[in-house]
C-alpha cells in the first residue's frame, strides 16, 4: 500500500518535473505547486523562523526572470547563486523529504563553490539522465545524478567530495574511513588488498569509502561486519589520527579510528588475507604510502592500550 503511495507520487513528482522545468527553461508560463520560503535573503531567513506554505501559483514572471538571466549570464555573484538556489529548492520543492534533504545539503553546499550557471546546466542535465531512467532506478539516479553533478559525486561504493584547487583544477576528496583494531595482545589487525584493488598486494587497515547519508562511525562499523564479520558498537570508535594524501585524480583523507573492543570472531569474510600483527611487524608490512605516518600513533595507542591493561592488573 505504502509502496503503491509512494510510486504514485514518486510518478506524478517526475512527471510534473518533466513537464515545468523545460518549461522554467524555455521562460513559458506554468503552473506549478510550489512550496514558498519567506524571506530573500539569508540574513532575513536567518533572523525569522522559516515560514513554508503551500501554494499553487503560475510561475511568476520574477521567475522567468530569473531563469533567463541564469541562461544569459554565466558570471558568478551573490545574487546569481540565490537565484540558482531559489530554483532548484522550487524544482525539488514537492518531492519526498529524503531526496529534498539531500537536495537541500547539496545546495547549500554548492554555494560556496560553484558557478550557478553551471549548476543550472547540470540540472538540465540531471533531467536527461532521469528521463532514461527505469522507474526503479530513477530514485537512486536523482541522488547518484545530484551528486555526481557538482559537489558530492558517488564513486563504486564511496563518497568524493569535488572541489576545485587554487588554479581552478578539479581535485576530488574521497573520506575512507579505516580502523586499527586492537587486541589484548597489543596486536594490530591488518589485512591485505587484494590483487584486483588500488595497491594490490598492501597491507592496510580494514574499512573502506563512506556511503552517502553514513556517518564515519556508521560507515566504519558496516565496513568492519561486511569485511571481518564482527559487530562494533559506534561508541567502541574511538578517533585516533587521519591520513590525508593524494591517489590519483582525487585526494583521500582517511580518519582513523582505534577499537579495542567487539562482538563476533574476527575473520575475512570479503576473500582478503587478515593477519593480527605486533608492531615490529606492522613496521615490516607493505602498507599503501598514506598509512605510513599512521603507524607512530598506533604504536603510541598500543603502549596506552598495555599501560591500561597493567594498571587493571596490579
Ligand atoms: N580501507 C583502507 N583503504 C585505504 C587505506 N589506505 C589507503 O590509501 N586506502 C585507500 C585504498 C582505496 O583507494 C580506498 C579505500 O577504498 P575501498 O577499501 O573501498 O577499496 P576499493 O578497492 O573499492 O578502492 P579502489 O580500488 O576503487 O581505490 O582508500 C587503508 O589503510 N585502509
Amino acid at each position: 500500500m505504502l509502496k503503491a503511495k509512494l510510486s504514485r507520487a514518486h510518478s506524478s513528482y517526475l512527471c510534473h518535473k518533466r513537464l515545468c522545468l523545460p518549461a522554467l527553461l524555455r521562460g513559458g508560463p506554468i503552473h506549478v505547486a510550489c512550496e514558498h520560503t519567506e524571506g530573500n535573503s539569508s540574513a532575513e531567513q536567518e533572523e525569522r523562523p522559516k515560514r513554508k506554505a503551500v501554494i499553487i501559483k503560475k510561475a511568476s514572471k520574477a521567475t522567468q526572470t530569473r531563469a533567463s538571466r541564469l541562461r544569459s549570464n554565466p558570471q558568478d555573484s551573490d545574487n546569481r547563486v540565490r537565484d540558482v538556489r531559489e530554483t532548484l529548492e522550487w524544482y525539488f520543492s514537492d518531492t519526498w523529504p529524503r531526496d529534498k534533504a539531500a537536495v537541500l545539503r547539496f545546495i547549500h553546499i554548492s554555494r560556496g563553490h560553484s558557478a550557478p550557471l553551471d549548476l543550472f546546466l547540470k540540472l538540465r542535465r540531471l533531467r536527461r539522465i532521469i528521463g532514461k531512467a527505469s522507474k526503479e532506478e530513477e530514485h537512486d539516479l536523482v541522488l547518484k545524478a545530484l551528486a555526481k553533478s557538482e559537489m558530492l559525486e558517488i564513486s563504486e561504493n564511496g563518497l568524493r567530495i569535488q572541489r576545485k584547487d587554487t588554479q581552478g583544477e578539479s581535485v576530488a576528496m574521497m573520506i575512507v574511513v579505516a580502523v586499527a583494531l586492537l587486541n589484548d595482545r597489543g596486536e594490530v589487525l591488518v589485512a591485505q588488498r587484494r590483487a584486483d584493488q588500488s595497491f594490490p598486494g598492501k597491507w592496510e587497515f580494514p574499512g573502506g569509502k563512506v556511503d552517502p547519508y553514513e556517518t564515519p562511525e556508521g560507515a566504519l562499523s558496516r565496513e568492519m561486519g561486511e569485511e571481518l564479520n564482527i559487530k562494533v558498537d559506534q561508541q567502541d570508535l574511538q578517533p585516533l589520527i587521519f591520513g590525508s594524501h593524494r591517489h590519483g585524480d582525487c585526494h583521500i583523507l582517511m580518519p582513523l579510528f582505534l577499537c579495542t573492543r567487539w562482538s563476533g570472531e574476527v575473520k575475512g569474510n570479503e576473500g582478503q588475507e587478515i593477519e593480527w600483527c605486533s608492531m615490529a611487524e606492522l613496521r615490516r608490512k607493505e602498507m599503501p604510502p598514506g598509512d605510513v605516518p599512521l603507524v607512530d600513533a598506533v604504536e603510541r595507542a598500543v603502549h596506552q592500550h598495555a599501560q591500561s591493561f597493567l594498571s587493571i592488573a596490579t
